[in-house]
C-alpha cells in the first residue's frame, strides 16, 4: 500500500528526512513513532500529498504521490496534528462540507453523516456547533471528516495527543473498530505503550533517520538479548548480590528495597541455569521473573545514542 525509497527531505541546510526506505502492506496498522521533530510528520505530509519531498520517492496504492495527487488523495484520509478553529459551523454542517468537496451527492450525504457520526462516538452531538465541543471530541470529528471519502488508507499524525486517558481510550477502540473494516492505518506517535496493543508493526524514526522496523514482538524479542531479572529472597539478599556479580553473563546487578535486579545477557537456558545455582546454593528464592519490555524500553533502546 505504502512503497517509500530514499525520500529526503531538507530545508535549507537542514535534513529533516534522510533516505528514508519504509514499505507498508495493506491492512497493516503501522505505529510510527519517534521523538518531537524525528521527520514522523514530514513524512505523513509527503504522503499525503501536502509537501513536495527534496528527493526519492513515494507510492500509494501504486500512485506515486507528485506524479499522481489526486488519485493518491481519493485512496487517503488524513488527520493532521493541528486542525483549525471552525467558526459557525455544526458537526453536520461540517461533515457535509467535507463530503461535498469530495463529490459526494447529496442523498448519499445525508446517509453517511449519522453513519459517521455514529462510528465515532459522536451521534448526541449531531446538532452542537464544532467549537463547543471538547478536545477529544473535536479531534473524532476530525477523524470523521477523514473518513468521508472511504479512503483505504488512514493517515493519522498523533491522533491521540492532548487527550486525556479516557478520550485515548476512546480513540483507541475506533481505530480498532477501523482496523477490523480492513483499513490500512499508519498511525504516529511519541507515547508508546498506547500504539502497542493495536498496531501489527512499527517503524521507529529520530533525526530524519528509520532505526527499526518490524512487527512489534520481533523487535522486542531482538532486545530480550539483554533481559532484565527481578528477584527477591527470604533472606541474604546482599550475599546474594556479591555471589550473583561474580557469575558470567551478569552485567548489572542493582539492591533495593524491592530485591535484586540483574542484566542477564544469557537466554531461557542459562536463565534457567541461574535460577538452580541460586536455589543449589542455598538462597531462598522468593520471585524470580523477567521485566517485561514494553514499546516504551524498545523506543528508548533504539533511539539511545543516535540523538544528537
Ligand atoms: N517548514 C519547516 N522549515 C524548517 N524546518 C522544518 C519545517 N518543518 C519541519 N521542520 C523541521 O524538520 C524536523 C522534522 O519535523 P517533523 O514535524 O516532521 O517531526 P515530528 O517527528 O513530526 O515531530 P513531532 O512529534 O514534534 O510532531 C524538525 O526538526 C522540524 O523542526
Amino acid at each position: 500500500m505504502i512503497e517509500i525509497r530514499g525520500l529526503t527531505k531538507t530545508y535549507g541546510q537542514f535534513t529533516a528526512l534522510d533516505r528514508l526506505d519504509l514499505s507498508i502492506s495493506k491492512g497493516t496498522v503501522f505505529g510510527f513513532v519517534g521523538p518531537n521533530g524525528a521527520g514522523k510528520s514530514t513524512t505523513m505530509s509527503i504522503l499525503a500529498t501536502l509537501l513536495l519531498p527534496t528527493s526519492g520517492t513515494a507510492k500509494v496504492g501504486g500512485y506515486e504521490v507528485t506524479e499522481h495527487p489526486k488519485e493518491v488523495r481519493r485512496l487517503i484520509g488524513y488527520m493532521p496534528d493541528f486542525f483549525g478553529v471552525y467558526d459557525n459551523f455544526k458537526t453536520t454542517e461540517y461533515l457535509d462540507f467535507y463530503g461535498a468537496s469530495y463529490g459526494i451527492p447529496r442523498s448519499e450525504r445525508l446517509k453517511l453523516i449519522p453513519q459517521l457520526l455514529e462510528l465515532v462516538n459522536l451521534s448526541d452531538k449531531t446538532d452542537f456547533y464544532v467549537d463547543s465541543l471538547s478536545r477529544g471530541m473535536k479531534q473524532r470529528l476530525c477523524l470523521a471528516r477523514s473518513l468521508v471519502h472511504d479512503p483505504e488508507l488512514l493517515i493519522l499524525d498523533e491522533p491521540a495527543s492532548g487527550l486525556d486517558p479516557r478520550a485515548r481510550i476512546e480513540m483507541r477502540e475506533i481505530l480498532k473498530e477501523l482496523k477490523s473494516m480492513g483499513k490500512t492505518i499508519i498511525i504516529s506517535s511519541h507515547i508508546l505503550p498506547e500504539l502497542a496493543e493495536m498496531v501489527d508493526e512499527i517503524g521507529v524514526i529520530e533525526n530524519g533517520v528509520l532505526l527499526a522496523q518490524g512487527k512489534v514482538n520481533d523487535i522486542q524479542q531482538r532486545m530480550r538479548a539483554n533481559r532484565v531479572l527481578h528477584l527477591r529472597l527470604m533472606e541474604r539478599e546482599a550475599e546474594a548480590v556479591a555471589f550473583l556479580k561474580e557469575l558470567p553473563l551478569i552485567s548489572l546487578v542493582l539492591h533495593d528495597e524491592l530485591g535484586i535486579h540483574i542484566h542477564f545477557g544469557g537466554r531461557d537456558e542459562e536463565q534457567w541455569e541461574l535460577l538452580k545455582l541460586l536455589v543449589s546454593g542455598g538462597y531462598k528464592v522468593l520471585t524470580f521473573n523477567e521485566a517485561q519490555t514494553d514499546l516504551e524500553d524498545v523506543f528508548l533502546e533504539i533511539t539511545k545514542g543516535v540523538r544528537t
